[in-house]
């Protein structure tokens, strides 16, 4: 493909993970509030396609956006006990001006970072902790109603929405990845719900390149690893995206060591 792919929120750790694996796959365009040092960005990316705005800024937002075939939307404040007014802003209010701003340009594709947490009250004192174990038959698998944990979740499962209509009255393919939890190296240590929904940094790269290749409609899928332990089903990322994960929290042992070499 010869156009470029707009990657928001690319100096945060979903964001560096993607450009550490597949930094040299497209012809990124960067977007992030913040500056992004040399070390954050790609050797193969010009500075000029680096671009440090706000996406609640629909100028900036609309600029970045020129010519554009695929979306990847980070952007937003990933804190689950995020207040309203950030989430309103950062969450909402930002992913609704890029969704405008990429039907407006033409763009094919958006992939959103959606969250766990858009789903996280499935998880009832009744469910847990056995629903985070192997044994366990309990599975998530986008086609339920969102559940929020908390209002980060609320702003999460209103992108996703906004992502239905955008899709349905503009007719841009979308992609809602609902990530577990992205850690570098292991999985998050001592902790069984982390575990069950741990997503590696390869593996995560890999997903967001499947949803830049792929050719889909409307879609919502769990974005974890290829877990023993697990809540979330990933075949509809398998069956759609061609989704193939390489890493699994069941080979590291609770405290986040490697088993081999445990
Ligand atoms: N890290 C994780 O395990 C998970 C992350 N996510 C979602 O993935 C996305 C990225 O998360 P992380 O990389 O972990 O967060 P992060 O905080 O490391 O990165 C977010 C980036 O977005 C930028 N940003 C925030 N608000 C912005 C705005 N209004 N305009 C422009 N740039 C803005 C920040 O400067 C930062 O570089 C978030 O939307 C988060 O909700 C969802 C589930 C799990
Ligand atoms: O959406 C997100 O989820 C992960 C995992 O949630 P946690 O409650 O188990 O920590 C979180 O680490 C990340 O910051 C957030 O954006």
């Amino acid at each position: 493909m010869d156009q470029p792919v707009l990657l928001t929120g690319a100096g945060g750790r979903v964001g560096q993970a993607i450009l550490g694996h597949i930094g040299d796959a497209y012809d990124w365009r960067l977007l992030d509030r913040e500056p992004l040092p040399d070390e954050k960005i790609p050797a193969s990316v010009d500075r000029t396609d680096v671009y440090v705005a706000d996406i609640t800024d629909e100028t900036a937002v609309k600029n970045a956006m020129e010519g554009v075939y695929a979306v990847i939307h980070l952007a937003g404040d990933p804190r689950p006990e995020a207040p309203w007014d950030s989430v309103l802003r950062n969450n909402i209010d930002g992913t609704q001006k890029m969704f405008e701003a990429a039907v407006e340009a033409g763009v094919e594709k958006f992939a959103f970072a959606s969250s766990n947490h858009a789903v996280g009250a499935y998880e009832t004192e009744e469910r847990t902790p056995d629903m985070y174990r192997s044994h366990h038959e309990f599975r998530l698998d986008g086609s339920e109603l969102p559940r929020p944990s908390n209002l980060y979740g609320v702003s999460k499962a209103t992108g996703e929405t906004l992502g239905r209509y955008y899709h349905d009255h503009y007719g841009i393919s979308v992609v809602n990845v609902r990530i577990g939890n992205l850690t570098q190296h292991h999985p998050p240590r001592e902790y069984e719900r982390g575990q069950a929904m741990w997503l590696s940094y390869r593996d995560c790269a890999h997903l967001f390149e499947c949803c830049v290749e792929a050719d889909y409609e409307f879609e919502i899928v769990y974005g974890i690893s290829n877990n023993d332990r697990k809540y979330y089903s990933i075949d509809r990322a398998r069956e759609v995206l061609g989704y193939d994960p390489i890493d699994n929290s069941a080979e590291y042992t609770f405290e986040g060591e490697p088993l081999d070499e445990a």
